[in-house]
């Protein structure tokens, strides 16, 4: 069953300075299933972070429908920065978010699971990068909501970091399913996360291509991750671009 249904049919911003618009998304849909985790790919400025923001309801000034199953839950969105508040704990911060909804022990199981339980009571500014992008991640997964939106948030992370948030990400992804949408520019990061991948052209942008990952879990190691990708090579031309 579909959790998410998206269909825009135009999406146009302002020409900086000019009275003219140009068009950022043109005849872009796709569905997600019940907790399916998909990546989106595409070069920069096609208008990924435009997409799920009209997604999460930030924008609604757009010609389409977006159809979110659950529509009584908003998707929770994980942005490319940790946006945490730097005056609150990382408890706080996550109360801040999910009350009345999380009960303090479930905050605590997520947080733990991210190798965060003794940083409860620590503030943004004394936790390095990885770790604020691993209290968002948390924060994220303890909100009620059935779509989760992530906007490339390991992007500065170096690869161990990432690596590590990688992983944490799937785990609670098993321990918690929801669907996903996830942007990413790396496609071996896609290739290790998603069920599906979806490549979308420059603007206006519109879905040029759509992979499903047949490797199971356990497969995704970094040299299978690399044959897979030397695979769509010689199947997929269209995205020869990103590879
Ligand atoms: N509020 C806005 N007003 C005018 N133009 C905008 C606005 N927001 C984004 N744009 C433009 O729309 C295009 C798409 O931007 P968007 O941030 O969605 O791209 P992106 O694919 O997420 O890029 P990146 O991969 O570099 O993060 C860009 O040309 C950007 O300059």
């Amino acid at each position: 069953m579909s959790s998410l249904t998206v269909d825009i049919k135009k999406k146009n911003f302002p020409k900086s300075g000019l009275k003219e618009t140009f068009t950022v998304i043109e005849n872009l849909s796709f569905d997600i299933t019940n907790n399916e985790f998909v990546c989106l790919v595409g070069p920069s400025g096609c208008g990924k972070t435009t997409l799920l923001n009209i997604i999460a309801g930030l924008d609604s000034d757009y010609d389409g429908t977006i159809n979110n199953q659950s529509s009584k839950l908003r998707p929770s969105y994980v942005f490319q920065t940790p946006r945490l508040l730097p005056w609150r704990t990382v408890l706080e911060n996550i109360q801040l978010a999910t009350q009345p909804d999380a009960s303090l022990a479930s905050i605590i199981k997520t947080l733990q699971s991210l190798n965060l339980g003794d940083h409860l009571h620590s503030y943004p500014h004394h936790l390095s990068l990885g770790m604020q992008r691993r209290v968002s991640l948390a924060r994220a997964f303890c909100l009620p909501s059935n779509l989760l939106l992530m906007d490339e948030p390991f992007v500065s992370l170096d690869q161990a970091n990432a690596n590590k948030a990688r992983g944490a990400l799937l785990n609670l992804w098993h321990e918690k399913p929801r669907s996903i949408l996830f942007v990413t520019h790396d496609l071996s990061e896609a290739i290790t996360l998603a069920d599906r991948i979806l490549f979308l052209s420059a603007p206006p942008s519109h879905i040029i291509a759509e992979v499903n990952i047949s490797l199971t879990r356990t497969e995704r190691t970094p040299n299978q991750v690399n044959a897979f990708k030397e695979h769509l090579k010689t199947s997929q031309p269209n995205i020869r671009p990103f590879l």
